[in-house]
């Protein structure tokens, strides 16, 4: 690292990051690495060793994994069901295979990140010990089931299907609005088991195996819960579950799936309450994206008219009773019972708080309500009107008969009147101004006259007040549409997501569902030309710190150019993911459920070329020292959709043309910016990859920690030495640390959380014992990939050498301070005192940097300060 002056610390983020570095140095207990290890390893190991109980606890294992849990879970997982030995399988490629997949998640996303998948991985491994399953289970649909479950939400960019649709985001126009997410999950997950190597282990099973995930994940599209449901209570009734008939198995194990998914409001109160707290957490930043964004507010992400406890009851209420009633009713297992014992207990708590809620929400109202309300107000109470209703999670099929006719492609005129398929209401009485409270004085809930929103053209609500009610949508109300609106007035995702739904496929309506893109002044990103519409976007994109940041250094925000998920995107993980979904847009036959033969063949055939490696390029693969899935094929220029992919057919490497590209002057980049936003569409580039990204140094800048694939013992020849990134040595400086320090306080809670285990369980694949050579390979931030096999001689060549470089580890505790923390959303750059430092930092960095300007950095930014910063906040604290 390099030696900047000292500047005066004066961001509260950077005040504490400093904070707790004196604090870990003054800690004997950190300068002793092996002490360390071994209380870190004892206390995962007594985790692990009761992970089958249902009172699992994954933030306890995510703590004490040190923000490993899901590879240490996984591979544990492996190790124990005898999977290893079964398939023959490499350790070090599974354990790749899943610290591939642990970093596809977000960290950032409060529920969707890497402990969510960890949680859902234990709850399936659970259900996959019940006599009933574990009978006849094979050891590949185990593997299916855990694999499935581990990634059965990679990626997920913290907003939902509608949310996507809604802004046109490239996913949903990829997947044609149907299961968007789930599609990209599972080719996600395809990706890494290509890169980990593990799919050519498999080679023999892997299109059982890839089928098998595949319908695993699709399954767990909650807008297809009453489709499971029907035909799993209709097995149930007629008996014909027999599990030695493997499609038998196969539903069961996909319902096994769902009910894991949704399976925290089961847990004991504690871990079910942190989990409800962090669902809502993401919803309500979901209802604020959306806000910023001037789009229709999703009514269980509004914070201001509903609440976590009313959230909580519709969900258990609508989603999770059916569910698992009818999974108690198929068990009859000593878990199912506990489960729905739990379910309801939880549910009487909700209940309770929803109650206290309402009392005082009356109290406040009868206190408030004479002076407030105006003319225009009905006089009645919004009441229960603001209660969720099961619409709000699972879109009802739409009434076909009954069905509104689609909009027309709107005019600038009509886009005054509304803006999207979004039942708009003509009782609803103007809010102007005023508190929440001054809401609840109105008669109706306010997720309706919340989607009053303006178009673009108008003036952008402020968070203060309401746009009044343009005279045009009193008239559209008044034609006719209040009946359906006042139906479906719950779920704002219904008119959108019905339309992509399994429902209604595109080729039943051939009416395109009503998009942002569509109706919207305000194009996507991808699109967007005017400067107007990209400073607009960017606001939002972007903090507010970040934006100060960048007046400082007097960037433009002309850098976001390229459409991307929202959030901004992980650079790293998407040059990989995206190669497994950049495919479909070359197919034809989009993989979409329903469509299982064609979309599987159409992967396999994607599949085999990739693995063709000798047709990548030498430079990439002997640079990167792995081979990259090659399934992203582009056309040479660029410009159009990618090829399809058939066999025989030429293919060209996009990573190759791309590097190449990438690395022409900036002059260029630019061009190619503009054009991409101008014309070519979502498909010229991989998700979420600005092309300079695609540079083997920013491969290295992905979360503060090297990836886990780059070969760090031999610096890679693409990666600039200085000045226009990260050095070898800095890459290496950055890697994740190893162990939490505070993990005392943790082994109580474990042994409480852990209290109340349930029997245990063996099945037909004898568990391997876990405590022979585990910990030789789940140390964390030293994933051994590109150690040989043989590396895994002794418990001391692996845990000793975290960094793989043969460095002593001293310095050590300056890393740790590095890793990211999963399952929450990081701090830093939306505080303001972060803001001077920030732009301090962005103007260093542009002294530093030739190559890259400090608004590239900003652009890059996950959530959280972008790794270069923290790298010159590590040289000159
Ligand atoms: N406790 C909860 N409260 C409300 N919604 C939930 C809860 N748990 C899960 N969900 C929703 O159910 C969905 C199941 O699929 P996902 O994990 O993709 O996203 C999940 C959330 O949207
Ligand atoms: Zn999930």
């Amino acid at each position: 690292m390099g030696s900047s002056p000292t500047p005066q610390c004066s961001g509260k983020f950077l005040t504490m990051h400093k904070r707790r570095r004196k604090r870990l140095t003054t800690r004997s207990l950190v300068q002793d690495h092996a002490i360390l290890d071994d209380i870190h390893h004892g206390l995962v190991q007594r985790i692990l060793d009761r992970c089958s109980a249902w009172a699992f606890n994954a933030f306890t294992l995510e703590t004490v994994a040190g923000g490993r849990s899901l590879p240490v879970l996984c591979v544990h997982l492996f190790h124990w069901y005898g999977l290893l030995d079964h398939f023959q399988l490499d350790v070090v490629r599974v354990w790749k295979l899943f610290t591939l997949i642990e970093e596809g998640y977000h960290s950032t996303n409060p529920y969707h990140n890497s402990i969510h998948a960890a949680d859902v991985t234990q709850a399936m491994h659970c259900f996959l010990l019940e006599e009933k399953i574990r009978k006849h289970i094979t050891p590949l649909e185990i593997m299916a089931s855990l694999i499935g479950a581990v990634a059965h939400d990679l990626d997920h960019p913290g907003v939902n299907q509608h949310f996507l649709i809604t802004t046109s985001n490239h996913l949903a126009i990829l997947y044609q609005n149907m299961s968007v997410l789930e599609n990209h999950h599972w080719r996600s997950a395809v990706g890494c088991l290509l890169e980990s190597g593990v799919a050519e282990q498999l080679r023999p099973y892997r299109d059982e195996l890839e089928q098998q995930i595949r319908d695993l994940i699709l399954a767990t599209d909650i807008n297809r819960q009453q489709e499971f449901l029907s035909k799993f209570k209709k097995h149930i009734d007629e008996g014909t579950l027999d599990l030695r008939v493997p499609e038998n198995r196969h539903f069961i194990l996909q319902i096994a799936l769902k009910c894991a998914d949704i399976s925290n409001p089961t847990r004991p109160w504690d871990i079910s309450r942190k989990w409800s707290l962090k669902v809502c957490d993401e919803f309500f930043r979901q209802g604020e994206f959306e806000r910023q964004l001037n789009l229709p507010i999703t009514s269980i992400c509004d914070q201001q008219s509903t609440s976590v406890a009313k959230i909580q009851v519709g969900f258990f209420r609508f989603v999770v009773t059916p569910l698992f009633s009818e999974w108690h009713r198929f068990m009859k297992s000593t878990l199912s019972t506990h489960m729905i014992q739990l379910l309801d207990s939880n549910r009487k708590r909700w209940e309770d708080q929803e109650k206290n809620e309402q009392a005082e929400e009356t109290q406040t109202e009868l206190s408030d309500a004479e002076p407030e309300i105006s003319e225009d107000e009905e006089p009645t109470k919004r009441s229960s009107d603001a209660s969720t209703s099961i619409h709000d999670f699972i879109p009802a099929p739409p009434p076909k008969e009954n069905r509104r006719q689609s909009l027309a492609v709107p005019t600038l005129e009509s886009l005054g009147v509304r803006r999207h398929s979004v039942p708009v209401h003509m009782d609803i009485p103007v809010m102007t101004t005023g508190s929440p409270q001054k809401h609840q004085h109105c008669q109706l809930p306010r997720t309706i006259y919340r989607r009053e929103s303006l178009p673009a053209t108008a003036s952008i609500r402020t968070s203060q007040g309401r746009s009044p009610v343009s005279p045009q949508t009193e008239s559209r109300a008044s034609s006719g549409l209040r009946e359906e609106d006042e139906l479906l007035h719950f779920g704002s995702q219904s008119s959108v997501i019905s339309s992509g739904s399994p429902y209604h496929s595109s080729e039943e309506n051939p009416e395109r569902p009503l998009s942002a893109e569509n109706l919207l002044p305000e194009p996507s990103i991808a699109s967007m030309s005017s400067n107007a519409a990209i400073s607009r976007l960017t606001s939002v994109l972007q903090s507010a710190a970040e934006r100060a940041a960048q007046a400082t250094i007097g960037s433009t925000t002309k850098c976001l150019t390229r459409q991307q998920t929202f959030p901004p995107p992980q650079p790293y993980m998407r040059v990989r993911y995206m190669s497994a979904t950049v495919e479909m847009t070359t197919c034809p036959e989009t993989p979409h459920e329903g469509d299982s033969r064609t979309s599987s063949i159409s992967s396999h055939e994607n599949i085999s070329a990739s693995d063709n490696t000798q047709q990548c390029p030498p430079q990439v693969s002997q640079a990167q020292n792995y081979t990259i899935p090659a399934i992203a094929v582009l056309s040479p220029n660029n410009s159009r959709p990618p090829d399809l992919l058939l066999p025989g057919e030429p293919k060209t490497f996009c990573n190759n043309n791309k590097r190449e590209t990438d690395t022409t002057n900036g002059e260029k980049e630019k061009e190619k910016r503009v054009k991409l936003s101008e014309s070519s569409g979502p498909f010229c580039e991989k998700e979420n990859v600005d092309p300079r990204r695609l540079q083997a140094s920013s491969l290295a800048r992905r979360r503060g920690s090297a990836p886990v694939a780059l070969p760090l013992t031999k610096p890679d020849e693409n990666m600039p030495a200085a000045g226009g990134g990260l050095t070898a040595s800095d890459i290496q400086a950055l890697r994740r640390g190893s162990v939490p320090i505070e993990i005392a306080g943790h082994i109580r809670n474990f042994e409480e959380d852990n209290g109340n285990e349930s029997s245990g369980h063996i099945i037909n694949i004898t568990p391997v014992e876990t405590n022979r050579t585990f910990w030789q390979y789940q140390r964390r931030g030293s994933a051994p990939v590109d150690l040989p096999p043989s590396g895994f001689t002794s418990r001391y060549e692996f845990t000793r050498h975290t960094s793989l470089n043969g460095k002593a580890c001293r310095g050590r505790s300056k890393k740790m301070l590095r890793r990211r923390s999963s399952g929450g959303i990081d701090p830093g750059i939306a505080d303001v005192s972060g803001t001077d430092l920030l732009a301090r930092f962005c103007a260093q960095l542009h002294r530093r940097s030739t190559a890259e300007s400090p608004d590239s950095l900003l652009a890059r930014r996950r959530g959280s300060l972008p790794i270069e910063v923290l790298t010159v906040g590590h040289s000159v604290f």
